[in-house]
């Protein structure tokens, strides 16, 4: 398994500007092959979960021409019947499944969803009880799915406590479906700010969602979307790693193009910091984010920051006191248990980090020493443990081409910004 090491450092005051989101860009994706027309799509991210994504609505019967590298064309599907059964694969990519199974509801022809076996083993049992509820024939609660639409709509409840994605894809879902559909929410909508992205993205395409209450959602039947030109905004989770590089390496770091308008609750990471002494400052479209003094512990509900609570333990990690992370139990539905997993490998170094199902402590400033860590498979922990090399150089990640789902040139951008890292040979 590729193995990589933090050799050491020299960051200074860098600038940065990460890929486009690949949030936004699953949703205008899946957006784009239910549209009329063509779409193009810029400033594209390229990694993993996207060209999944693109080869997803191909198979659906999407025309996915590209154009230049970060630029595609999409053509939405024409027939929404295929002469054979479409088989897609996910791979490891939660939103995908979440989205791709419901968009194929609206084909009246077999459709095929599987993905990797670690995305196997990820809920998908929400999903596929409301699209029966919806009037469409799928034969599992786990992936892989069978499922056979089209979709006709009506009224479901839905459990929304272990993902938002469950809700997303039934938004775009149904805005093609037969009759109007009313969403009844059940349970803590955990990631709520995902849904806006959603609804955001669906504006963007001519569609509409009502908001009936808090906990009830109306999709208008039988929507014409218009496809859309858009160029992609940059990625807030990406950019979360650099700003944590610049505050391990008491120095700052500068973000071009930061996306300071998205609803993703992602975007304001930077306030979290804020709060525990680092400062920033904003210039037009760029972040400015600086050292001041150590950081201190906070006490923080990062429910809709699912993605940064890898970036925060780390920090909190270097920080002086306690940070005490909650609301957080559905970050054990990750690509990893991002609670049990992230913190018991950071608990190899010497860390003293606690956690229930539901939180997160972190006792700052203990003496740590050398070890190897697994990313588990997790992107964002690969990304996360190699930060730690900016204050432990040595350290060593398993499993660190984990990061190709999000951030393949994750390593390239380290290196950029003054962070060596070198693949370490494994024994055969
Ligand atoms: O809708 C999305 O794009 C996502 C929603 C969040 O998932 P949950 O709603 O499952 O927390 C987030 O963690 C995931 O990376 C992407
Ligand atoms: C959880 C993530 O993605 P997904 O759910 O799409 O696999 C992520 O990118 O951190």
């Amino acid at each position: 398994m590729p193995k990589r090491q933090v050799v050491s450092h020299t960051i200074d005051s860098p600038t940065v500007t990460v890929p486009g989101s690949k949030y936004l860009a699953n949703r205008y994706i899946a957006l784009a092959a239910i549209a009329t027309g063509t779409t193009r799509l810029s400033n594209l991210p390229q990694n993993d979960d996207i060209e999944a994504a693109l080869e997803a609505i191909s198979q659906l019967g999407a025309v996915v021409t590209d154009i230049e590298p970060g630029v595609v064309e999409i053509q939405g599907i024409t027939h929404y019947s295929l002469s054979d059964t479409a088989h897609i694969n996910c791979r490891d990519s939660g939103t995908l499944s979440r989205f791709i199974t419901a968009v194929a509801s609206n084909l009246s022809s077999e459709v095929v969803v599987d993905a990797s076996e670690q995305m196997r083993q990820r809920p998908m049992r929400e999903v596929s009880q409301s699209l029966r509820d919806l009037g469409v024939s799928v034969d599992s609660n786990r992936l892989p799915i069978t499922l056979k639409g089209p979709i006709k709509g009506g009224e479901v409840e839905l459990d929304t406590s272990r993902s938002s994605q469950y809700l997303s894809g039934l938004l775009i879902a149904c805005l093609k479906a037969e009759t109007e559909t009313v969403l009844m929410l059940k349970g803590k909508t955990v990631s709520s700010s995902y849904i806006q992205l959603t609804k955001n993205a669906i504006e963007k395409f001519g569609g509409v969602v009502e908001e009936v209450s808090s906990t009830q959602l109306k999709v208008p039947a039988n929507q014409q979307l218009k496809a859309a030109d858009i160029n992609i905004a940059s990625d807030v989770v990406s950019s979360s790693y650099f700003m944590a590089a610049g505050l391990l390496a008491e120095t700052s770091v500068t973000l071009n193009a930061f996306d300071f308008d998205s609803p993703q609750g992602e975007s304001k990471f930077y306030q979290v910091l804020e709060k525990m002494g680092a400062a920033v400052e904003r210039h037009d479209s760029q972040l400015f984010l600086s050292y001041q003094r150590p950081l201190s512990g906070i006490t923080v509900d990062m429910g809709d920051m699912p993605d940064v609570v890898p970036t925060l333990v780390v920090l909190a990690m270097f920080a002086q006191g306690e940070t005490h992370i909650t609301n957080i139990a559905h970050l054990a539905f990750k690509e990893s248990n991002r609670i049990v997993d992230l913190c018991d490998e950071l608990n190899k170094l010497g860390a003293n980090i606690d956690y229930d199902e539901d939180s997160i402590r972190v006792k700052g400033g203990q003496t740590l020493s050398l070890a190897e860590l697994s990313s588990c498979h997790d992107h964002r922990l690969a990304m996360s443990f190699a930060l730690i090399g900016i204050k432990l150089p040595g350290i060593t990640i398993t499993d660190a081409q984990a990061v190709e789902k999000s951030f393949p040139r994750y390593w390239e951008f380290l290196q950029q910004i003054g962070v060596e890292t070198q693949v370490v040979a494994t024994a055969s």
